[in-house]
């Protein structure tokens, strides 16, 4: 026993100098990875928003976007927290009385005034981007589109965000920023990756975009738009067909069919048993159209359909000009455009009506989609109603002519093949996202696209902090055998005297 307690005197250990050393050692270790943790905790998320008003030709809608506040200059990323639908036509239907116009936008403006934080209002720029039916009325009445947009200027400057502005966009805008922001929400910028070229059909124009690695912009430079994004340099090919959305092409598929002489127009491109009366002002009431205007036509003509696909397609194909073409290689209209180089994502009318008509899978194949139109196309009108009570009947009547349009334009104006077409997809949204020019606008206007590639931190948060973890481990452990030399000297068989 004495033995023992000798021992326990002799331990270092024991000693009250080596024990308050211990102790402050481990306080010192556990201090330094709690003040380590602490000091890059991710702080509670606090985000900005920015508001951005897609006036189009057909519709006017209303997205809200939001971002973490600290990363607003290059790592957070922008995503669509909101959208509202104005109710009504589109800005430039309200030429005729413009306060209108503006009138329409409240109740969509109110929707974001909840929806964003008052103490955000004053901070949250909001734009105002009008595309091709603002740009057919202003080349129409430039005096008419002026007071559309001071009417609609006056009511946007009534809420409390930061106005910065209502413009149109030009084509080569829509287009490019429509790439823009698919290839940003497929997170395709910032990791440099093969991009996705951008389809959108709109109401009055359609936009193609894409990079191709045989274009430089040397042919054709109008049809050229450089970016550089994330440290990468981008030469992407886009361009904008005025009057090829799906409203226009109609009109002017339509005219073409009335120039044979007034009276009934026997329609292929709608369904065996619809008929309407339409007036003739209506139809060449637009730029499209109105050079084409029959001398002496009647008020009204009888629009009846009689649901023939390859019919369809040939009146749909009259309305292109594949003859013109001064370039090595053209769409039509004698536009340049080079080679197709997929994948593509096709959004808007593509999305809203390939997946009315259930052929939003582009693996079936061409031949097997055109014979599934061809079958949509013949089905009698009084079927299609039935089945289909709780569509709006305009869009219900128009699938036909839509869908055969669609696949039209992809194949004979863009020259998209059997074995391309694989290439699309028809996309609504991406991540939550809606497909469209808007974000990658407002990215444009708020500098949210750095040129370079952003400095992110080394490590990510769970990696420093095991870092130091380990580290700290490794000085205590580094600590203890220092004060090897006060270890006590246990042989295996201490002998007791
Ligand atoms: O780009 P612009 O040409 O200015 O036109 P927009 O922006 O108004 O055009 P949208 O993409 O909103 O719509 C394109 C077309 O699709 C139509 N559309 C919208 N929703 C639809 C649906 O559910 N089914 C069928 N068509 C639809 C709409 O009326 C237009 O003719
Ligand atoms: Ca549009």
């Amino acid at each position: 026993m004495s033995a023992q307690r000798e021992m326990k005197e002799k331990n270092p250990w024991h000693t009250p100098v080596t024990i308050i050393i211990t102790v402050i050692g481990v306080i010192a270790i556990v201090a330094l990875v709690t003040v380590a943790v602490l000091q890059n905790r991710p702080l509670p998320q606090k985000y900005k928003y920015g508001i951005v008003l897609d006036a189009g030709s057909s519709h006017t809608a209303l997205y809200i976007y939001e971002w973490p506040a600290e990363k607003d200059n290059n790592t957070g990323r922008v995503e669509q927290t909101h959208s509202c639908k104005v109710k009504g036509p589109g800005i430039s239907s309200y030429a005729s009385n413009p306060l209108k116009a503006g009138e329409s936008l409240r109740e969509c403006m109110q929707e974001a005034e909840q929806r964003v934080p008052g103490k955000r209002h004053h901070e949250t720029p909001l734009y105002l981007g009008a595309t091709a039916g603002m740009r057919l009325l202003n080349m129409e009445n430039s005096v008419a589109s002026d007071k559309v947009f001071q009417a609609v200027e006056e009511a946007l400057k009534k809420f409390p965000f930061s106005y910065q502005g209502a413009r149109i966009l030009s084509g080569q805008e829509e287009g490019s920023f429509g790439w823009v922001t698919v290839n940003y929400l497929d997170d395709r910028l910032k990791q440099g990756l093969e991009t996705t070229g951008a389809l959108d059909l709109g109401g009055a124009s359609t936009q193609i975009s894409f990079v191709s690695d045989n274009y430089n912009g040397s042919e054709s430079p109008r049809n050229s738009v450089t970016f550089r994004l994330y440290g990468n340099d981008y030469n992407l090919y886009t361009h904008s067909f005025l009057c090829y959305g799906k409203d226009q092409a109609l009109r002017m598929t339509l005219a073409h069919q009335s120039q044979a002489g007034p009276g009934t127009v026997l329609d292929p491109c709608f369904h065996p048993g619809y008929t309407e009366t339409k007036n003739y002002l209506v139809l060449y009431d637009s730029p499209c159209v109105s050079d084409r205007k029959p001398q002496g036509a009647p008020a009204t003509f009888n629009h009846s359909g009689n649901g023939n696909f390859l019919e369809c397609q040939k009146n749909i194909k009259s309305i292109f000009d594949f003859n013109s073409c001064k370039y090595s290689q053209c769409s039509f209209n004698g536009v340049f455009q080079p080679l197709l180089q997929g994948p593509f994502g096709a959004f808007s009318a593509y999305y809203f009506v390939m997946n009315f008509l259930n052929l939003t899978n582009t693996s079936i194949p061409l031949d097997t989609v055109k014979e599934k139109l061809k079958d949509y196309c013949a089905t009698p009108w009084n079927q299609i109603r039935q089945q289909h009570p709780n569509i709006k009947l305009k869009y219900l009547a128009e699938y036909c002519f839509a869908g055969t349009y669609i696949l039209t334009l992809l194949t004979e104006g863009y020259n998209f093949t059997s074995e391309s077409y694989s290439d699309i997809k028809f996309i609504e949204k991406i991540k939550g996202s809606d497909a469209g020019w808007t974000l990658g606008y407002m990215l444009n206007l708020t500098n949210m696209i750095p040129a370079e590639a952003p400095d992110s931190p080394p490590l990510p948060h769970a990696g420093y902090v095991s870092i130091v973890s380990i580290i700290a481990v490794l000085i205590f452990i580094l600590f203890i055998f220092s004060l090897r030399p006060l270890w006590p000297r246990c042989s295996k068989h201490p002998q007791i005297v």
